[in-house]
């Protein structure tokens, strides 16, 4: 079994912008609890009053996990984590000469002297120590066992080599790494960046060198290009190299999702695991042949990451994914019809557009000569907003012809919008939105704007589009698009 270190909330929290409320970072930790992480580096005790509010919290939620403070080599970083009430230290050492020289002004003998005196005095306040050396792929490896072994003499409980920059190779992890892992009868841990594009490689090629702690963080969170992303060296880890992690994947997803909403960091949607686009199969060959046997184009099954599969319409679009999305739609198309259908799709295509579900539906209309009325309408929008009023958005729908008003106030008028349509809809029955995205599709103010929201209910999504030059319509459209689809498909 190999531990995870997850940093989400300390190196994570070091993407440049983010900054996360005590509250929202106790959230996430009981998240990677129920995840099933091993360790949490909470924060840095020393940054701020909030910071430590938020690591004393969830230190005091009794929680399954470790729970960490990074640490400089500096007594007072010490007393900041103790007076929080963690169960460990993550005690970063500068190991490189250039960090050593350029930014502490030091030598190695004081670095050595430095750390054997802060391990101590960790130590005498009760404290596990996971001693790091920072800037590890770019010192001398002698000097680091060095450090090692001076840490680990007067007390250190785990070692970690960092690859601070990014600039590891896996040829160089196999050295270092088996070199280090051979010397210590210590748990060997390695931290990886992201910054030329190694960083889950190096950490799957470290657990093959024998370390038995990796850290990681959620999306691949961290300073500059990030860390090794937990999600992908789990399911890496586990798919191609039979390793064993604490975790459960089907959590990844939400877990993703969570970090992703209160960090304010968007994913890609090509990201590995968690991205939009994951498991989301356009082509025609390739829904062809998903649809016969999932294995011929996913190399992971959704559902093992909490995830569903996904077939949109385009350009590249065949008449097998059309026939499946027209079954889930609940229409029958004969084989000339079907034709038809993608021919169309394929003409939007070649225009450079995406093929939204209105305009799916609008095919469907002229090709097989059905009009299927939509069960939610909207009548009218009214939205307030300016300086001095709380935005307000007040709506009337027909919903199975009968007439539904609400209102709603939000951070904004989309907010107010959303409330107001959010409110409405509560006649259906419970409907999240879980996901709620804005793509300008041309530039300049009067430009298109695309709106996709992802709605829920009774444990359905469905993703749904709406386009028009005004923000608040696109999002109405979109959230009506993405209702009638969820209650006609009921
Ligand atoms: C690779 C990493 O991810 S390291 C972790 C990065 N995390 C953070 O920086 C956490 C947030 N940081 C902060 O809030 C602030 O930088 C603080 C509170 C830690 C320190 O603030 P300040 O006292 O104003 O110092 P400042 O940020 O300007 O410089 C960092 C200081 O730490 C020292 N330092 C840096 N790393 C270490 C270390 N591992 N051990 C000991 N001292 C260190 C630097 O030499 C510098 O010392 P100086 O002020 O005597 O010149
Ligand atoms: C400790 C750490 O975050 C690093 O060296 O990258």
């Amino acid at each position: 079994m190999v531990k995870l270190l997850d940093t989400t909330l300390r190196d994570g929290e070091q993407t440049p912008g983010v900054s996360l409320t005590p509250d929202e970072k106790l959230w996430i930790a009981k998240k990677l609890d129920e995840l099933g992480v091993d360790i949490i580096e909470a924060g840095s005790a020393v940054t701020s009053e909030g910071e430590k509010e938020g690591i004393r919290k969830i230190a005091g939620e009794g929680l399954d996990a470790e729970i960490c403070s990074y640490t400089r080599v500096m007594k007072k970083d010490i007393d900041e984590a103790v007076d929080c009430g963690v169960d460990s230290i993550h005690l970063v050492v500068p190991v490189s000469d250039l960090h050593i020289q350029k930014k502490l002004e030091k030598n190695r003998s004081e670095i050595i002297n430095m750390t054997s005196d802060v391990v101590q005095y960790a130590k005498d306040h009760g404290l596990t120590v996971e001693l790091s050396g920072e800037d590890a792929s770019r010192a001398d490896i002698s000097f680091i066992e060095k450090v090692f072994k001076n840490g680990i003499d007067v007390g250190a409980d785990r070692l970690c080599y960092c690859d601070t920059v990014g600039v590891l190779t896996p040829e160089q992890v196999r050295n270092d790494l088996t070199q280090l892992v051979n010397k210590f009868d210590v748990t060997v841990g390695l931290h990886c960046h992201d910054d030329l594009g190694f960083a889950v490689a190096n950490t799957i090629e470290g657990i093959k060198a024998g370390c038995n702690e990796v850290h990681v963080t959620i999306n691949g969170l961290g300073e500059r290009a990030g860390n090794a992303a937990l999600e992908e060296v789990v399911m890496s880890g586990h798919k191609l190299y039979d390793m064993d992690f604490n975790v459960n994947p089907k959590l990844l997803y939400e877990t993703s999702r969570l970090v992703s909403r209160l960090s304010g960091v968007a994913l890609s949607d090509n990201k590995a695991i968690v991205g939009d686009n994951a498991f989301t199969h356009e082509s025609g060959i390739h829904a062809h042949g998903v649809l016969s046997d999932s294995s011929t184009y996913e190399p992971i099954s959704p559902s093992e990451v909490g995830r569903q599969r996904r077939f949109i319409l385009g350009k590249h679009t065949g008449k097998a994914s059309v026939k499946a999305i027209l079954k889930e739609m609940g229409v029958e198309a004969d084989q000339e019809q079907l034709t038809q259908v993608v021919k169309r799709i394929k003409d939007i295509g070649d225009r450079g557009k995406k093929v939204t579900t209105a305009d799916l539906k609008t095919i469907i209309e002229t090709v097989l000569n059905v009009y299927d009325e939509p069960r939610v309408t909207l009548e009218e929008l009214t939205v307030v907003s300016g300086n001095k009023v709380t935005p307000t958005a007040s709506i009337e729908l027909l919903i199975d012809g009968k007439e539904v008003i609400q209102s709603g106030t939000g951070t904004g008028p989309v907010d107010a919008s959303i409330e107001a349509v959010g409110k409405a809809f509560s006649e259906l029955g419970e409907i999240h939105l879980e996901d709620y995205k804005v793509e300008s599709i041309t530039g300049g103010t009067d430009a298109l704007v695309e709106v996709i929201v992802k709605l829920k209910k009774d444990g359905k999504i469905v993703s749904a589009r709406g386009a028009r030059t005004d923000i608040i319509m696109a999002s109405v459209e979109a959230m009506l698009e993405g209702v009638n689809r969820l209650i006609t498909e009921e």
